[in-house]
């Protein structure tokens, strides 16, 4: 099957509490910042993506909301409020709803290239699908099929888990959402790898870095 027939799904927690594995990274003042930046970065290239036609995001944060339907989202209150799983489960099932192809990333991809999602998503059969973090233990994305429930299971050692679940694996080269950005280091990688506009311009403001390398997605406006 080929075409825009996915909904994307995209769990972002009030940036107060969010990236806490980050804090100093920045300057502390700067800290929300940088995870709305990311955010902002992941949109940006999900929107983007030729096979998704529509993006959610699950939030109780009200910039991050605001800064989401900018850039083309649907944002929608975590009405659960019961973490990462449920405002996944709540967005793709409920909101979506099952007759949708889902598939749900998190918000943390500042790399990401519309390109390699697409191809992620070429790739996801019928089922469920995943693909793991480039160290192999985490999960970047999980798809489900229309009429299939998403039955997340993020979270520590969450790639044993889903292929524990029955998702299928899905390996493909693609950098940019494989590298989530949970530390500091984490941060430096993706910077080598090209990060988005909003993770780079921000970086570039603090002095932290001269140039932010050849890749990422442009902000601006998209579709
Ligand atoms: N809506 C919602 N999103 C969440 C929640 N917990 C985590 N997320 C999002 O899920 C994605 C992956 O989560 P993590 O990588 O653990 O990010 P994090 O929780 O901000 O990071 P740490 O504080 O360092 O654990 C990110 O986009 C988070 O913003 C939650 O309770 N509700
Ligand atoms: C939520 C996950 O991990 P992290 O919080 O380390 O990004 C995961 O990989 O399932």
């Amino acid at each position: 099957m080929s075409g825009a027939d996915w909904t994307a799904v995209i769990p972002v927690k009030r940036l107060s509490a969010a990236k806490s594995r980050l804090r100093g990274a920045v300057l502390d003042a700067r800290h929300e910042e940088l995870a709305l930046a990311m955010v902002r970065d992941t949109v940006t290239a999900v929107v983007l993506c030729a096979r998704v036609s529509e993006v959610l995001v699950v939030t109780d944060d009200p910039a991050a909301s605001a800064a989401v339907a900018a850039l083309g989202a649907r944002a929608v209150p975590d009405r659960p409020g019961a973490g990462l799983n449920a405002a996944m489960r709540f967005g793709a099932d409920l909101v979506a709803g099952l007759s949708r192809r889902r598939a749900v990333l998190a918000g943390d991809l500042p790399a990401l290239r519309p390109d390699e999602l697409g191809e992620a998503l070429e790739a996801a059969g019928p089922g469920r699908s995943f693909v793991a973090d480039a160290a192999g233990t985490g999960t970047v994305l999980l798809t489900a099929d229309a009429g299939q429930p998403l039955d997340p299971h993020f979270g520590e050692g969450s790639a044993a888990a889903h292929s524990a679940s029955l998702a299928r694996t899905l390996t493909g080269s693609w950098p940019g959402l494989r590298h989530d950005v949970d530390t500091a280091a984490d941060l430096r990688t993706v910077l080598a790898l090209g990060a988005g506009e909003h993770t780079c311009g921000l970086l570039r403001d603090l002095g932290l870095v001269a140039d932010c390398g050849s890749g990422g997605v442009p902000a601006g406006p998209h579709r």
